[in-house]
This record gives structure tokens, C-alpha cells and sequence, in this order.
């Protein structure tokens, strides 16, 4: 008797493989994941199910033939069209994040067009080079007057309506140095604005800034601020630009530069046209009839109102009604307000909306996720808290292991720093970041933290004190590099924080792991599933425990059920491709799928455990 594999039926039978796994566990047929293969006769099985359903669902769809034509316009069979119908007919009322039939492309199917949407813009700069001052500017001349009446809220965005459409605004990052929620921020974005005072030019923070917004991979546009001053100096911003290998477009380079001043408005229709022209190049499109995700700009209490949330719509719609998980809660949205502070009722793909319903104020830059309906919210959170106890237990299981290892209950462990930075900020900032990774089992001993490039001194004292030595925009000199060559030193260097930090979390984890192996790395969870028609699609994961490592071994479970096992072989940290990707981050994830689509067997909410290769 000869055997088929589940996808490959799918496909031929013009049903997604959610299904057709529903299907076969309502058979009892045992399978490991949809690249299983099962008995030829049960396919006979699936075949009668299927028309069963068809028969009862959809009155109107003629009888399913395997040789149907499909429609000229519509890329699928008449079989998927009335396995579809008769899903519509027999359960679910609404789709979902947790619960959506995919629909699955044919041979070269005309790709859908997806909508454009308005770009989510983010301003950044140094400490009063006039931030606030342009976005109240833009907030002033470009938001419609709202209804009298209404009561403002600070929702942390609004959006300008320009000739050249919609343009929204993120204005929350503030000045809180060097926080993830910063480059979770860059995240959020389309585009960074990079404000420079043309009395100052480049400082400090404007690098930070910088380096924010090439980690994300987002294109910038300069704004030269306050050109309206006497002591104003374009120029002399633009030659600092190129020193840092930033070259404005007159000296020939890509960069755009627009001159403005906050207090006149001028120039600042011209930010606001090359907006919408480097949008166009961009390119952005969201579907606003995809499953609804979206990411948390910020919360607080209201001690009237209770929990306001405000809601970045990425993808799909957001209907008064919804349920949405947030981390481990959830909530039923009560009222919706735009960034005018007007009721919605709903709100599509690039809208900051304030939300009412939420009994505990979520963390800004957390996913949020819609869910069919209470219970279904309720499971989400309940397979989340459930994964974070096991996770807690790993912990648990490792720490005393290394006690026992030690021979002396908890004995704290020491990781030895030498810390070099390139302004006082810098190292403050790293300080600080440092002293809350502390825990009870490592402690981070900072030994030394300055300003400017490591010397020799250093490389010695490292050297007994057998320390490491990061460093943040600065680079040893190649003499510095020799000495801590031959005294097995290392010397790391960073120009992006938070690559300095998933260091500093290596080095903590060195120092907790075990001696003997231990297979289980780490687990994610899916938050959403990017579909791309070129490169295949990709599963923009969260890291909740441990780590996922490229080349590891990858099992996809779906509450206890094992849906798909094989290879993590593509790991991304927004666009670039990494090795390894620590709990606290987001990231993009492939798996070796033996021809399947990630979309075809993974959705958000499910969760992908790595093991040791
Ligand atoms: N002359 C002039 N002054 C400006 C302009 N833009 C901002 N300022 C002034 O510069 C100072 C700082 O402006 P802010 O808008 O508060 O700067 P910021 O970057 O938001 O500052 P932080 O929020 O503290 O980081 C204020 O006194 C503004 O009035 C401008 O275009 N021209």
C-alpha cells in the first residue's frame, strides 16, 4: 500500500493543512507534522469528509471533481472554493489571529494586492535640538481641528494629514537613553528623523540616534533644526555628517537633508513632502483584512478611565469588541479614541488608536495579538504562563545544578568588565543597563569604566583579573590589540547597544551553564507570520526563554501537539542574519520546511523549542 505525504494531499485537495491536520485528528490518525506521510486509504477517508462538508455548507457551490476548472480570475480549485464554503458554513463566525484559514497559492498565482499604508515616522535627535518643538509644529499646522468637547489625551502618536496623504508621528521616546523600548521604538517605525540643532550639530545622543536607526535598518532623513537663528551653520552639520560616513545628497551621497526651523515652519513642509516620497520608495503595504496584530506604544492608568493603552494597528483591523492578548493578559476592547481623541469603532493598518479595556497596564514595545473570543484569549494566556513556569523551572533546575557543581549553596558567580565608551553618557548609560542584569547568581563587576579607546593598562589589568573589555564606539589601537593578543585577553568592540548587551548576556549565561550538556536551548513564540512572495515567508518570533541558535534542531508544538520538527536554518534580527538570538528579543525565524510554507503550519501564538543541534 503506498503512502502519501499530509502537504502534499493538502495541495492536491485544495485545503490548507490546518485543516486537513483537524481532519486527521478527528480520523485518530496518528502523525508527527504535516511532512508525515499517511496510508492511501485514509486518503479516501479525507476525500468523503470533504465533500461531506461541501455538500452541507454550500448549497450554491457545484458538486466538487478533482478535474474542475478553477475560475480564470481566482487562483484556487472548485474544491478549495467549497472545502472553504463549508468551512465558513459549519464553524467559525470570525476570523482571528489564533484561528484563520489560509488560503493557499496555486502554481504562480497573481499575488493579491495588498494596500499601501501611511508611514509611522519617528523623531530623534540630541537633548533640545528641538524634538518636541518640530512635532508640535507639525501636530499645530497638519492634525484637522478634533470636535469640541473632546478631552486630549496624550496617546504617544498622532497623525498629520499632508497633500501627499497620511503621515503618523511616534512621539514617545523621549530621552530615555539607551532603553529597549527605544530600539523596539526604531521597530516601529518606517522612517527616522534625525533632528540636528544647526547651532550645534552632531552630538552625543545624535549618533545614538543614528546607530538606533541603521541597527533597524530604516531609512533616515536629516532635519537641520533652527535655521532661523544668526549662529545657525548648515554646513557645518553636513561636513560632521560625512565624517560619519553620512553624505547629504549635494555632496553627492544618498542622504536627505532638509533645513527647517521649528519656530518659523520653514522647510518643514519640504520634511514633510521627502516623507512621503522616501514612503513611496519604501513601499509600505499592510492588509487590513489580514488577522490583526499590532505593537503597544505606551499605557498608563487613568485614574478615572482606567488602564489607556495606546495600539500601533500593523496589520489587519481592530474592531470595538475585539479580544486582544498582550503578554500574559487580556482584554476585551470597551471604547476606542484616534490620536484627535474621537470615538472609532475601528481602525485599520498604520493607526495609533487609544484603547479602553485592558485591566493591567501592558509594557510599550509588547505585541499584541487578537483572539476569536474570550476562551480563546484565556487558552493564549494559559499556554503562555504555562511555558514561562517551565521556563522558570529550567532555571531553577540549572542554578542548582551549578550549586551542586560548586559544592557550596549559593555561592554567587563574578564577571569580571572593563568598560570603554565614548562619552560619559555612553558609559553611564551602559552602567546603569549593566547593574539591573545583575541577579543573585552573577554579579557584574565593572572594574574599570572610562572614556576613550582601551590602553595597555587596561589589557593587563584584564589579564589577571581575567576580565573582558567592551567596548562601545571606540577601537583599540592595533598596539593595545597585540599586547591583549599574546596575554589572551579579549577585547570586544560595539557600535550598537544592544549588541554590547546580548555580550554582556552571553557572558552571564557562560558563567550559569552548566558543564555537562544540556540539549534544550530555548523556545519563542510566533507573533505574527510575515508572508513574503519572494523570499518565502518568515515567522517574526519573540524569544521567551534561553536562546535560539541557527543550525539548532526546532520542533513547532501547538499546545502539547508536535506539529513539525526539523532545522532552525534561518535566524534574522530585523533584516541582517544572526547565529544567535538571546530571551527578550524579537526576531525572524525560518525553519527547514521540506517544501512547506511556514504559513501552511505556523501561526501566531505557537511555539518553537530549540534544541542542541
Ligand atoms: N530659534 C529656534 N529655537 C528652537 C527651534 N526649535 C526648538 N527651539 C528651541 O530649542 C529649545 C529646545 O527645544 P525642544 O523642542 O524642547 O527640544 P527637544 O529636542 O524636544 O528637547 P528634549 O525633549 O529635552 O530632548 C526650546 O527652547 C525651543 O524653543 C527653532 O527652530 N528655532
Amino acid at each position: 500500500m503506498s503512502k502519501v505525504r499530509i502537504y502534499s494531499l493538502a495541495k492536491d485537495l485544495g485545503v490548507d493543512n490546518h485543516k486537513m491536520l483537524e481532519i486527521l485528528d478527528g480520523l485518530g490518525v496518528s502523525y508527527k507534522s504535516v511532512s508525515s506521510t499517511i496510508e492511501e486509504d485514509t486518503v479516501e477517508l479525507i476525500k468523503q469528509i470533504l465533500e461531506e462538508e461541501a455538500q452541507g455548507g454550500a448549497a450554491s457551490t457545484a458538486e466538487p471533481t478533482p478535474d474542475a476548472p478553477a475560475e480564470a480570475t481566482t487562483p484556487r480549485t472548485a474544491q478549495a472554493e467549497a472545502s472553504e464554503a463549508a468551512k465558513q458554513g459549519s464553524a467559525a463566525p470570525a476570523p482571528s489571529a489564533t484561528a484563520t484559514a489560509e488560503r493557499e497559492p496555486e502554481a504562480a498565482p497573481a499575488a493579491p494586492e495588498v494596500p499601501h499604508r501611511a508611514p509611522v515616522v519617528t523623531i530623534m535627535g540630541h537633548v533640545d535640538h528641538g524634538k518636541t518643538s518640530l512635532l508640535d509644529y507639525i501636530r499645530k499646522t497638519k492634525v484637522a481641528a478634533k470636535e469640541a468637547g473632546g478631552i486630549t489625551q496624550h496617546v504617544g502618536a498622532f497623525e498629520a494629514q499632508t497633500s501627499k496623504g497620511r503621515i503618523v508621528f511616534i512621539d514617545t521616546p523621549g530621552h530615555e537613553a539607551f532603553t529597549t523600548i527605544r530600539a523596539r521604538g526604531a521597530n516601529v517605525a518606517d522612517i527616522a528623523i534625525i533632528v540636528i540643532a544647526a547651532d550645534d550639530s552632531l552630538m552625543p545622543q545624535t549618533r545614538e540616534a543614528i546607530a538606533h536607526a541603521q541597527a533597524a535598518k530604516v531609512p533616515m532623513i536629516v532635519a537641520i533644526n533652527k535655521v532661523d537663528l544668526p549662529q545657525a551653520d548648515p554646513e557645518r552639520v553636513k561636513t560632521d555628517l560625512t565624517q560619519l560616513n553620512l553624505v547629504p545628497e549635494e555632496y553627492g551621497g544618498d542622504l536627505v537633508v532638509v533645513p527647517v526651523s521649528a519656530k518659523t515652519g520653514e522647510g518643514v513642509e519640504d520634511l514633510l513632502e521627502y516623507i512621503s516620497l522616501t514612503a513611496e520608495l519604501e513601499d509600505l503595504r499592510a492588509d487590513p483584512k489580514a488577522p490583526f496584530s499590532g505593537v503597544i506604544i505606551e499605557s498608563r492608568v487613568d485614574r478615572q478611565a482606567g488602564v489607556l493603552a495606546t495600539v500601533m494597528v500593523q496589520q489587519g483591523t481592530l474592531h470595538v469588541g475585539d479580544f486582544l492578548v498582550v503578554g500574559e493578559g487580556y482584554g476585551k476592547i470597551k471604547a476606542m479614541t484616534d490620536s484627535n481623541g474621537g470615538r472609532i469603532k475601528e481602525a485599520g493598518p498604520s493607526t495609533p488608536v487609544q484603547i479602553l479595556g485592558f485591566s493591567e497596564a501592558p509594557a510599550s514595545g509588547e505585541t499584541v495579538l487578537s483572539a476569536k473570543n474570550e476562551h480563546a484569549a484565556r487558552e493564549v494566556i494559559a499556554g503562555r504562563a504555562s511555558d514561562r513556569r517551565d521556563a522558570e523551572n529550567a532555571r531553577e533546575r540549572r542554578r542548582l545544578t551549578l550549586e551542586e557543581m560548586m559544592g557550596e549553596l549559593g555561592e554567587t558567580r563574578t564577571v569580571n568588565l572593563i568598560l570603554r565608551a565614548d562619552t560619559q553618557g555612553s558609559v553611564e548609560a551602559i552602567q546603569g543597563i549593566l547593574a539591573r542584569k545583575e541577579s543573585e547568581d552573577v554579579k557584574l563587576n565593572v572594574m574599570l569604566a572610562g572614556i576613550g579607546a582601551p590602553t595597555e593598562g587596561d589589557v593587563l589589568l584584564a589579564s589577571t583579573a581575567e576580565a573582558t573589555i567592551l567596548c562601545f564606539s571606540v577601537t583599540p589601537s592595533g598596539g593595545v590589540k597585540k599586547v591583549a593578543e599574546s596575554k589572551g585577553v579579549e577585547i570586544k568592540s560595539f557600535r550598537i547597544i544592544y549588541e554590547l548587551i546580548d555580550e554582556v548576556d552571553r557572558l552571564i549565561k557562560g558563567n550559569l551553564d552548566p558543564v555537562f550538556e544540556e540539549r534544550y536551548l530555548g523556545r519563542a513564540e510566533v507573533r505574527m507570520v510575515i508572508r513574503h512572495p519572494k523570499s518565502g515567508n518568515i515567522a517574526g518570533s519573540y524569544v521567551t526563554d534561553g536562546m535560539l541558535r541557527r543550525n539548532a534542531k526546532a520542533k513547532v508544538t501547538r499546545g502539547k501537539q508536535v506539529v513539525y520538527e526539523g532545522t532552525l536554518v534561518g535566524l534574522k534580527r530585523f533584516k541582517d542574519d544572526v547565529r544567535e538570538v538571546q530571551t527578550g528579543y524579537e526576531c525572524g525565524i525560518n525553519l527547514d520546511w521540506d517544501g512547506v510554507e511556514i504559513g501552511d503550519i505556523i501561526e501566531a501564538s505557537e511555539m518553537v523549542e530549540v534544541e542542541q543541534a
